[in-house]
């Protein structure tokens, strides 16, 4: 027992207005591990109980100014002290109403003079180890919400690092344009979607010209800038947002044109070769400038097909623009399994 408050023991509250009758519940409570706080008044208690946290209230009932019950209903009435657990500690029995008066002002006690130090003790026993097991139920709940908030933050973590890998599977570390694989993906849903709708899908495909001459004659680091800006060119295009561009190759870029028939898809080819032409990267060949050439496939998906046969189609238009000099687009229009070639 300590009369020293701050400490970490619980803090009981003697309220009498005789300083013989305090020591006394001084005494009588020296083995525990408790703060002991005198007030001499009604008030003077009720300044400690909004200082100070208590684990018991041993209450006089008979005070000059303010008696025990007017503490105890002034105590019940405000939601910082009305948990607190009151022992009524009073000299006089002056019979059973008193005492009801006692319990309906909120005591959980009523103790009779002069005091059974042992009953007294075990009393006030049991209402410390309530308070501590009540402030220890605290402690692990401020434990246990720490806890989760790192959980928490964990968790965000790996919803980051989870993002960060997706995007890394999904794109090409050069461009940033989606990768090969996001291609294959990207593609057969879009064949699926077009399939049960029966609308047309269309592919562009291009490889920019003389790329291993760029190479040769600029080095292996201005052909990663020049495929960079190129990427940066076809991104800056005005397409619609259905239209995806990936990276598929060293220097070949493809676009998946959904609901988009063959004429479309050369507007959009088009679009991309003029693109890539306005860069005006300097080239030794016969445009003196980087150019690509473009493939372009389209169809409306019949059950005989499979993807395989509009990416073999847009293929061989690629193959067909570089045979006819390059810097241009072929068209190749899918129907019924047969391929209908249109030159352009
Ligand atoms: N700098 C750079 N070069 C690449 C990259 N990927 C592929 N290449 C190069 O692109 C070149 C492609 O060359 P080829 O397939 O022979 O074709 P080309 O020289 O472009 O000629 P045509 O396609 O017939 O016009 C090769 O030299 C590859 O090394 C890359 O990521 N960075």
């Amino acid at each position: 027992m300590r009369m020293l408050m701050k400490s970490n023991n619980p803090n009981i509250l003697i309220v009498d207005d005789k300083l013989e009758n305090l020591i006394t519940l001084e005494r009588l409570l020296e083995h525990f591990d408790v703060d002991l706080i005198r007030a001499s008044s009604g008030k003077e208690a009720l300044a400690h109980l909004l200082d100070n946290d208590f684990a018991l209230v041993l209450l006089d009932v008979k005070m000059p100014d303010m008696d025990g019950y007017e503490v105890a209903e002034l105590m019940r009435g405000n939601s910082r002290t009305k948990q607190i657990p009151i022992i009524f500690v009073t000299a006089e029995s002056r019979g059973d109403a008193l005492i009801f008066k006692g319990y309906e002002a909120g005591a959980v006690d009523y103790l009779l003079k002069p005091l059974n130090a042992s009953i007294f003790r075990s009393k006030v026993g049991v209402f410390v180890d309530l308070y501590n097991q009540k402030h220890a139920l605290k402690l692990k709940t401020l434990e246990f919400d720490q806890k989760l908030a790192e959980l928490e933050e964990l968790q965000q973590q790996l919803e980051e690092t989870n993002e960060q890998l997706l995007m890394l599977s999904t794109t090409d570390g050069l461009t940033s344009l989606y990768n090969r694989r996001k291609f294959d993906d990207i593609y057969l849903e879009e064949w699926q979607r077009a399939s049960r709708s029966q609308n047309p899908i269309s592919l562009v495909m291009l490889d920019i010209d003389h790329f291993k001459l760029y190479n040769d004659t600029y080095g292996h680091h201005k052909g990663d800038d020049c495929l960079r800006t190129i990427a940066s060119a076809l991104q800056a295009m005005d397409i619609r947002h259905l239209d995806k561009i990936a990276r598929i190759g060293g220097e070949e870029f493809a676009v998946i044109l959904p609901d988009t028939d063959g004429d479309g898809a050369m507007l959009v080819a088009e679009r991309a070769r003029i693109a890539i032409e306005n860069l005006n990267i300097p080239h030794e060949t016969q445009f003196s400038k980087v150019t690509a050439s473009f493939g372009v496939s389209s169809v409306v998906p019949k059950r005989e097909l499979t993807p395989k046969f509009l990416m073999k189609a847009v293929d061989e238009a690629l193959y067909e623009s570089k045979k006819r000099g390059r810097n241009g687009s072929t068209l190749k229009l899918l129907k019924y399994g047969k391929e209908q070639p249109l030159a352009m």
